[in-house]
């Protein structure tokens, strides 16, 4: 049965545990007196110590502790590095499981030197060939047994067919000027070969009644891109290097598509072949290493085994009997810091290719480890070309073994310290191990070492090889019948029907039956038609070999394009996915998007009604608005017109009355004109001397009244001159009365003395509105008085009369007027009033245009005035009439 890696997890269920992978640490030796910045901690931790420049430069002092399956100091041997990392590999290699060992570390930490080594003392991979080798020396297949089908599988073919390729092989060795590739020319050996020093491991307990045959496969992996080591294209400098790709075969089993697989029978031929390969992988001088490998180096020893027949001589050609399994050598190039190397041109172009895919495994290693957490994370195999060839390990198709090589230099602290932290995650990936895979087969066990115990007695005993005849011949006895012809080899047995029927021919001495003669004819009879069919089948052989080559031709095309079918399906498939995902996470944005746009839709709808709401609202309000206002509107025009009616009415109304009171004033004045004429003049002339006394341009307030009254009356009372009082710069003028007859005469003998100042009387109205003005009349001493009340106001000690009137001009502006006048006292002990000046004081708003007063508005002024005067007037007449 032939088991595959995908085969074995799925379809036998053979996956019983899971292991971590398994971290080992190798420290380099350091040379000479270097500092260095590691201690190992046995058996199986290293501590890593900050060199002492970093105390001098301030950075971290911390020593970091960190622990392996196992470490490894300066002085271990490659071979206990081997016998403890690698033996348990070959052991499950040979027992059907697949193993994975890795070197890593930073560039010139030992990486190589631990899988290679040198011929004096070999690394893990030529250990492992010797110990293969020394294993299943005793079972190995003959060669061509096993053929690879060049799509990861091996076809099992008969000894013949074996033989047929062995004689093709070698033919084409002679006729290949080339030389042969598999050969083995030890002249030309490499140094380290010729004394190179075995290793005499050999694996007991492997299965004996199998056959094993070994091949290996040598690619490197230079700036993301496979490369076969052993094609012969190398030898050619004129052909370009073929870049390999990675496929996926039958059962899913990653591999490298059309790399060489060849079949070695001793570590001797691996090694010429492995060797010779080596000299082809690229190998580069940096600062920190001399011969610092720039790519990936993947040594695979595939093991092809097969069970014998039942009767244990011959391999069992049913493929299904077969297994496969391999165990991958791989020398990782090492991290670099291009600061350290000062690596420019193609040199940084391989470092920044070998830390990309470095960063590859790290992460998938980091995403493995999330994963088996709980976490669903897709691993980026395909990122690198590294990871993607080993996904079938990571995925438990075997057991995987790391060993980080580090250098204890100072100046590789830094470095040593990330080679730690991957060494960390790695130690905490879990990978399912298969178990040990065996064939399942019917025979007994033991049959090889039974046939060869048979063999053994055939041999020291002479028996024939179907160990008894029907007849046993005698002593001097040859018989010749189809017994014989069945010991006849193969090759003859073939054609056996084809011959002429077999005599049944006893040969006895003499040869009395002439049986010679007979048996000489049958044999040149059928030793023509032998020659005949030979040619035949030659022919046939021939043309059956170019149908199946043909065949193998063509379903190796047809297999390729499947392949590349397959390849293409599935990056297809994982764009389409890729798609899916966006179009699905697009979908979910635009449902969401969608949603939202519903939702605004919807608020956009109802603050529209809303807003439509208000508008109607507004358009109402407006129009009741409107509508109140017009009502009001013409309520106002309404009421305007019906006050401006009233106004007028009372107006009209006002000013009869007025002409009413106006007249009747006018008639009282008369009469109290007559009165005074009649009465007053009359006693005053009496008085001896007054008439005499009597001012000419003595002026009384009835006078004035006069004159404001009837401005051009000339009527009884006598005629009036108008004439201007001295000094008044307003120019009011006052009536100077002719007549002398009923006027207040002043006395001046009675004019207070002066010389104390004038005592002013202030008369102003009830309530005056404050002037706040700097035109103020100058009254140092007064006396306010706002009603003519007493008499001795005036008669006593005052001397000035100021009368003041407020009132609203033409323009509505205030205006204040300041009548003045000397207080002259009567003859008869009262006073009377000589106004000489008359002060206007006016404040105008300077948005109000000025205008004219009308003359009526003039004469209420001074009709008001005078009625105030007047008041004081009927006071002294009262008051005279009382003192009399
Ligand atoms: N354990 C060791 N004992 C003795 N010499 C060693 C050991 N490890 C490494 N060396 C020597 O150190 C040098 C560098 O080692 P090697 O080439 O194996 O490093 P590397 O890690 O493979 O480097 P790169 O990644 O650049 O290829 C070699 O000369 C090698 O012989």
């Amino acid at each position: 049965m032939k088991r595959n890696f995908r085969g074995q997890k799925s379809g036998s269920g053979n996956l019983v545990n899971k292991e971590p992978i398994e971290v080992y640490c190798r420290v380099k030796p350091l040379n000479n007196s270097e500092e260095s910045c590691l201690t190992v901690i046995p058996p199986n931790q290293i501590k890593i110590s900050p060199p002492l420049s970093y105390f001098r430069n301030g950075g971290p002092t911390k020593a970091m502790l960190y622990t392996f399956k196992k470490v490894y100091d300066d002085s271990t041997s490659q071979k206990s590095i081997f016998t403890s990392v690698a033996l348990p590999l070959i052991q499950n290699v040979l027992t059907g499981k697949n193993g994975l060992i890795f070197t890593y570390g930073v560039t010139g930490s030992g990486k190589t030197f631990t899988m290679t080594g040198n011929g004096q003392d070999g690394g893990i991979l030529p250990r492992c060939l010797d110990t293969i080798f020394n294993s299943i020396s005793s079972y190995q297949a003959k060669k061509h047994i096993f053929k690879p089908d060049r799509l990861n599988g091996f076809d099992i073919q008969s000894e013949e067919e074996a033989l047929a390729d062995k004689e093709q092989d070698l033919l084409a060795q002679i006729l290949s000027s080339k030389g042969n590739r598999n050969k083995i020319d030890k002249k030309g050996s490499e140094p380290d070969l010729v004394g190179r020093v075995r290793d005499a491991t050999k694996i007991e307990n492997i299965d004996e009644d199998n056959v094993y045959a070994v091949f290996i496969t040598y690619v490197e992996i230079y700036n993301n891109t496979v490369y076969d080591l052993l094609d012969d294209v190398f030898e050619d400098k004129a052909k370009p290097l073929q870049a390999k790709i990675i496929r996926e075969d039958a059962s899913r089993n990653m591999y490298v598509h059309a790399a060489n697989e060849l079949e070695v029978y001793s570590t001797d031929e691996a090694f010429e072949i492995y060797y010779r390969a080596q000299k082809r992988k690229r190998v580069g001088q940096t600062l920190l290493n001399q011969e610092s490998s720039r790519s990936h180096s993947i040594f695979t020893i595939k093991v092809v085994q097969a069970p014998l027949d039942e009767d244990g001589e011959k391999v069992v050609t049913d493929k299904k009997t077969m297994i496969i399994s391999q165990l991958s050598l791989v020398d990782l190039a090492g991290s670099e810091r291009t600061n350290r190397t000062k690596n420019t041109g193609q040199r940084l172009k391989e470092a920044g290719n070998i830390n990309n895919s470095l960063l590859t495994l790290r992460t998938c290693l980091e995403l493995l480890r999330e994963n088996q957490n709980g976490a669903n994370k897709m691993i980026p195999y395909r990122e690198s070309r590294l990871t993607h060839l080993f996904k079938n390990y990571f995925d438990g198709e075997g057991q995987v073994t790391m060993i980080v090589c580090v250098s204890q230099h100072a100046d590789d602290y830094d470095e040593n310290l990330q080679v730690m932290k991957f060494a960390e995650i790695s130690q905490e990936v879990q990978i399912s191990c298969p178990s040990a895979v065996k064939a399942t087969t019917c025979y007994t066990p033991g049959r090889r070492r039974a046939n060869l115990a048979f063999k053994e007695a055939v041999n020291s005993e002479g028996l024939d090889n179907d160990g008894a005849g029907d007849v046993p011949p005698g002593p001097s006895e040859f018989v010749f019948n189809k017994n014989f012809i069945s010991g006849v080899p193969k090759g003859l047995g073939l054609f056996g029907n084809s011959f002429t029927e077999i005599p049944d021919l006893r040969f006895i001495e003499p040869d009395e039956n002439g049986a010679v003669p007979k048996f000489c004819n049958y044999m040149e009879e059928n030793l023509k038609k032998f020659s005949e069919l030979a040619t035949e089948f030659q022919k046939k052989r021939f043309d059956l070999r170019d149908t199946l080559m043909q065949s193998e031709r063509q379903a190796f095309l047809t297999s390729q394009q499947v392949q590349s079918l397959k390849s293409l399906y599935e990056k297809e498939k994982e764009k389409i996915s890729a798609l899916e995902t966006r179009a699905m996470n697009a979908d979910a944005q635009a449902a969401k998007l969608k949603r939202k746009t519903d939702e605004y839709e919807v608020t956009i709808k109802k603050l529209k009604l809303e807003v439509a709401e208000k508008e109607s609202l507004l358009n109402q309000n407006r129009a009741e608005k409107d509508k109140v206002k017009e009502h009001y509107t013409n309520k106002l025009t309404q009421t305007q017109e019906k006050l401006n009616k009233e106004m007028e009415r009372k107006l009209r109304s006002q000013k009869s009355a007025l002409q009413y009171e106006m007249r009747s004033k006018d008639e009282k004045l008369r009469a109290v004109r007559r009165l005074l004429s009649d009465e007053n003049i009359a006693n005053f002339e009496n008085i001896p001397g007054n008439r005499a006394r009597l001012p000419v341009d003595s002026r009384s307030v009835e006078s004035l009244m006069n004159a404001v009254d009837t401005p051009k009356a000339s009527g009884p009372a006598g005629s009036v001159a108008a004439t201007p009082i001295a000094g008044t710069p307003s120019g009011v003028t006052v009536r100077q009365t002719c007549r002398r007859m009923g006027v207040a005469v002043a006395n001046r003998r009675h004019r207070r003395s002066r010389s104390a100042g004038d005592v002013w009387l202030e008369h102003k109205p009830k309530t005056p509105v404050p002037l706040n003005t700097l035109m103020q009349p100058t009254m140092t001493k007064r006396k306010s008085v706002t009603k003519l009340t007493d008499a001795k106001d005036v008669t006593e000690k005052t001397s000035k009369y100021c009368l003041m009137t407020q009132g609203q001009d033409s323009d509505g502006d205030l205006e204040t007027r300041l009548y003045k006048g000397d207080v002259i006292p009567t003859a008869g002990g009262g006073a009377q009033v000589m106004f000489n000046d008359v002060e206007v004081l006016k404040q105008v708003s300077p948005t109000v245009s000025p205008s004219r007063k009308r003359p009526d508005e003039i004469r209420r002024d001074i009709e008001a005035a005078c009625s105030i005067a007047l008041e004081g007037h009927k006071i002294r007449r009262k008051n005279f009439k009382d003192e009399k």
